[in-house]
């Protein structure tokens, strides 16, 4: 399913976080969202799976506007996971992942035996099968994660908004993750930070600053030392992994020219007396 955003802008708090946004994502292609904290990925977002509309622009879904789709035909084409899940659910962790398969069915509590059939398989394919009986709000911060996956997967929808899926998990399971999403046929936006992954996992990547798109398009056109500089105000060296070729970006140091002037007395940074460090 094609995913169009057409001249977005979005607001938070009363203010325009996310300006003049324009976007498109074919049918089966991973789009990466990049931005420093507060430029407005999430809430660019929340605005493309309707859980916030925009104040002005447009997204489609197969040139469908968003804005007159019912919530249930959203959900049965957009699954969502979202950065901030506080919720201490106490309900076992397959109630969870059922949770995805609502708008397909009869409501909670009356999953037929494919629904469940379908939450395992997704439990199965982000490696959790194991924790289907735990409590969710037993769970590690990696754990949720991936449950929070299986239930978006559950949901069997073309369309998958993801925003910093890889928070808290380990290498291994942000690798497994963002193959899993590779491997898909669906439409995928994804928020994340690191941008070596999102090299290596998206087919293009939008960098939004101040809730502006300043750049988007495939990773090996976008993203070098100097978008990183002005983007992130970081430093950075661009090496070539020795095997796989992929371009890949070393962090030095805040630029120097953004980098905050310390203030009033130098801090020390001696190691006191019995200290762990060196
Ligand atoms: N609930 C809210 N009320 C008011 N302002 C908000 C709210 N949520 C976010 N904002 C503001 O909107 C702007 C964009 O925030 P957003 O969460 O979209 O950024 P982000 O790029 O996803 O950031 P991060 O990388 O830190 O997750 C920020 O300035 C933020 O402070």
């Amino acid at each position: 399913m094609r995913v169009d955003i057409e001249d977005l802008d979005a607001h938070r708090g009363g203010r325009r976080v996310v300006s003049e946004v324009s976007v498109s994502v074919p049918s089966g292609t991973v789009l990466g969202m990049l931005g420093p904290n507060g430029s407005g990925k999430s809430t660019l977002l929340r605005a493309v799976s309707g859980v916030a509309a925009p104040s002005s622009g447009r997204v489609l879904l197969d040139g469908a506007d968003t804005a007159s789709l019912s919530r249930r035909e959203m959900a049965l084409r957009v699954a969502v996971m979202a950065q901030e899940h506080s919720e201490e659910f106490e309900i076992p962790v397959l109630d969870m992942v059922l949770l995805g398969r609502i708008p397909h069915g009869r409501g909670f509590g009356n999953d037929s035996d494919r629904d469940v059939a379908v939450a395992l398989g997704a439990l199965e394919r982000v490696g959790a099968p194991h924790l289907a009986r735990r409590a969710f709000s037993a769970l590690s911060g990696g754990e949720r994660q991936r449950v929070l996956f299986a239930r978006a997967l559950a949901q069997d929808t073309p369309v998958l908004v993801l925003d910093e899926p890889t928070n808290h998990l380990d290498i291994a399971h942000q690798l497994e993750l963002l193959d899993l999403i590779r491997a898909t046929d669906k439409t995928v936006l994804v928020a994340l930070h690191d941008l070596n992954l999102a090299a290596r996992s998206c087919d293009a990547v939008g960098v939004l600053v101040d809730g502006r798109l300043a750049a988007l398009g495939a990773p090996t056109e976008v993203l070098d030392t100097a978008l990183i500089r002005s983007a992130f105000d970081v430093d950075s060296t661009a090496v070539d992994h020795p095997r796989s070729g992929r371009r890949h970006f070393l962090f030095d140091a805040r630029s120097p020219q953004t980098a905050p002037e310390p203030e009033g007395t130098p801090v020390s940074l001696t190691a006191p007396e019995g200290s762990i460090r060196p």
